[in-house]
């Protein structure tokens, strides 16, 4: 069995008196694609921005590469190895492509380089001088992709990539997904699209109202329909 990279035990998360998430038991093995699924308001961005520091669990344990993560900023977590790449695609707008990889490589002790990120997205490449405000949907979440990318990390979070893509971007943002999962690269995935989620993933967590209500392979749920309507909206 390949070792854990993430372990969260018990986790719960809370904004202010709200408590969103109960008692939330989930691992990530390095190399796995993990996919978040839920309704609306299930608790799986909280999830994410529980990892990623940007929410601190009132109680629980986090485990990354075999460390507690305890009190790490986000920033620490980042130069940990783990990335989130957030639904609002936060890409400057003002700067070039080209300016915004170069600004997301800044810090990182080992990135990669500008050319290894316009190898997995040629549009950038394309679009390299245009400033952000300029990029269609599909560009600005590729670029969003790539600014986490270029860091190399180790966990690669990603919330609902493929939100408001029109299908032909969806697919190309797909093979991209596909062929980094296939090159070892672990990933935590959150989406609303539940067809491109399974398909990409290799086990599966299911969310409702902050608690996990299912867990198993991917393929095991793409053909469990009746789970499927119970939990999500399909
Ligand atoms: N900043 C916040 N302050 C207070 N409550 C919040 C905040 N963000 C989210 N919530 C609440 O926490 C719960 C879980 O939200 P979360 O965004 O994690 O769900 P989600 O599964 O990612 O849903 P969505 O698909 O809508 O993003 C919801 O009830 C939401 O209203």
């Amino acid at each position: 069995m390949k070792t854990d990279l993430l372990s969260l035990r018990d986790v719960n998360s809370c904004y202010g008196e709200s408590h969103v998430l109960h008692d939330i038991n989930l691992r990530v093995a390095e190399g796995e694609v993990v996919a978040l699924l839920g309704r609306n308001g299930s608790g799986k961005t909280t999830t994410l921005k529980t990892v990623m520091g940007l929410l601190e669990p009132k109680s629980g344990v986090i485990e990354y590469a075999g460390r507690a993560l305890r009190d790490a900023s986000p920033e620490g977590r980042a130069r940990a190895g783990i990335q989130l790449v957030p639904e609002d695609r936060r890409v400057f707008a003002g700067l070039t492509v080209e300016e915004n990889l170069v600004l997301a490589a800044m810090g990182c002790a080992k990135p990669l380089t500008i050319d290894a990120m316009y190898e997995v997205f040629p549009r950038l490449g394309e679009r390299k001088k245009s400033h952000g405000r300029h990029l269609s949907g599909g560009e600005q979440q590729m670029l969003s992709i790539a600014r986490a990318l270029i860091q190399s990390p180790r966990l690669l979070m990603l919330d609902e990539p493929f939100e408001g893509l029109a299908p032909i971007i969806v697919r190309a943002l797909m093979e991209v997904v596909g062929r980094l999962a296939k090159e070892g690269q672990t990933i935590v995935i959150v989406e609303q699209n539940v067809k491109a989620c399974l398909t990409l993933a290799d086990r599966v967590y299911l969310l409702s109202n902050g608690l996990v209500v299912h867990e198993g392979s991917a393929k095991a749920l793409m053909d469990d329909k009746e789970t499927q309507k119970r939990h999500l909206s399909v």
